[in-house]
């Protein structure tokens, strides 16, 4: 499969992001309504921007309805924004999408884009041809692939055969079969037993070190913070946050945790420090010191280990505590009157 070297730069001038890399994804203020005949409009997407360096494996998180498929939907180009706009490596979301479409892999699960009577070998060798692929490189491709995705032994079983996770990796086969340049994954892992996900994951960060850029939408928020660069929640069809998984978890709680394992009369101690918060039991018999800021874990660190204090952990919220309060926030406020 693709090296470094097989993803060219055939791009429509790509712009620079705030931090330097080339973009390849960016939208300005985008919307989509959804007009029914009857009954109100829904604005499933509201003045969106947002940034995706090249190389970066970027999470989209947000509630069910909060807009994702949408978004994912107009990115690969099926779906026309009704206000705004977008570029991918550069090209025109509205205007470029016959640019745009053979630089994207797609990877939207369930039954959809697989041929279930068709072996794994006969999908792949037609969508590589659907890519205008030659029948030899194709193949060569198809054989790697399906190697790669630990499938070879069932290449020529009809995909009906198949399990959810079998099915799953053909279809992220499928997906990259075009060498494309950005993959959007809608909930990849979904379904998956743990290893079979985790092998998944592995394979998503080997894509991005080739140089591609990667956008998935997915509810698995455990999943987004160890696969993710940075990741934009979206609420309501709106962006509540931007950032990395850590620094959103700085932003958003503004403390800082020290986990040690401590007995009772030493953890009255650290209470009282300046700019300790509070403590908490943890499952394990740990105990969870929240700090105000860096220096007062500085000072928690000093004083358990002056006190002999050997297992000592720093660390932050996890992004699930960051997603639920930064959504929960904004479920308080729209219930506000207006
Ligand atoms: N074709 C459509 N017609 C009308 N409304 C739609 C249509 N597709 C989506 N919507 C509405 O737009 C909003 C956003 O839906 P969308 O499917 O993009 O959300 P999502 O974040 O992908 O949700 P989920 O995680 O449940 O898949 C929802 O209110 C949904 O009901």
């Amino acid at each position: 499969m693709g090296d470094r070297s097989t993803v060219t730069d055939s791009s429509g001038g790509t712009k620079k992001s705030p931090r330097g890399g080339a973009l390849a994804v960016e939208t300005l203020r985008l919307g989509r309504e959804y007009r029914a005949r009857r009954g109100p409009a829904v604005l499933a997407l509201n003045d969106v921007s947002m940034e995706v360096e090249q190389g970066e494996v970027h999470g989209l998180l947000g509630p069910n309805g909060a807009g994702k498929s949408t978004l994912m939907k107009i990115l690969s180009t099926v779906l026309l924004p009704t206000s705004g706009t977008g570029r991918v490596l550069g090209y025109d979301l509205a205007t470029e999408h016959r640019r745009i479409r053979p630089l994207l892999g797609i990877v939207f699960g369930g039954e959809r884009g697989l041929y279930p009577r068709l072996t794994a070998r006969q999908n792949l060798r037609y969508w590589a041809a659907l890519y205008g692929i030659s029948a030899m490189n194709g193949s060569r491709r198809t054989d790697a692939l399906l190697e790669e995705l630990g499938l070879s032994a069932r290449a020529d079983d009809r995909v009906e055969t198949f399990s959810v996770g079998m099915r799953q990796r053909l279809h992220l086969a499928r997906g990259i079969i075009g060498d494309p340049r950005v993959l959007l994954l809608d909930e990849p892992t979904n379904g998956l037993d743990p290893l079979a996900a985790r092998q998944l994951r592995e394979l998503i960060q080997r894509l991005a070190g080739e140089g591609r850029t990667v956008l998935i939408a997915t509810h698995d928020l455990a999943e987004a913070e160890v696969l993710c660069d940075r990741v934009t929640m979206i609420n309501h069809g709106r962006v509540v946050a931007a950032e990395a998984p850590k620094t959103l978890a700085r932003l958003v709680h503004r403390e800082e945790r020290v986990r040690i394992r401590a007995g009772s009369s030493l953890l009255d101690q650290v209470r009282a420090l300046p700019g300790v918060l509070g403590i908490r039991a943890a499952d394990d018999g740990t105990s969870v010191v929240s700090a105000a800021h860096q220096e007062a874990v500085g000072r928690v660190l000093a004083f358990v280990v002056q006190h002999g204090v050997t297992e000592i952990r720093t660390e932050l919220p996890s992004l699930e505590e960051v997603y639920l309060r930064l959504v929960h926030r904004e479920e308080t406020r729209s219930v506000v009157p207006r």
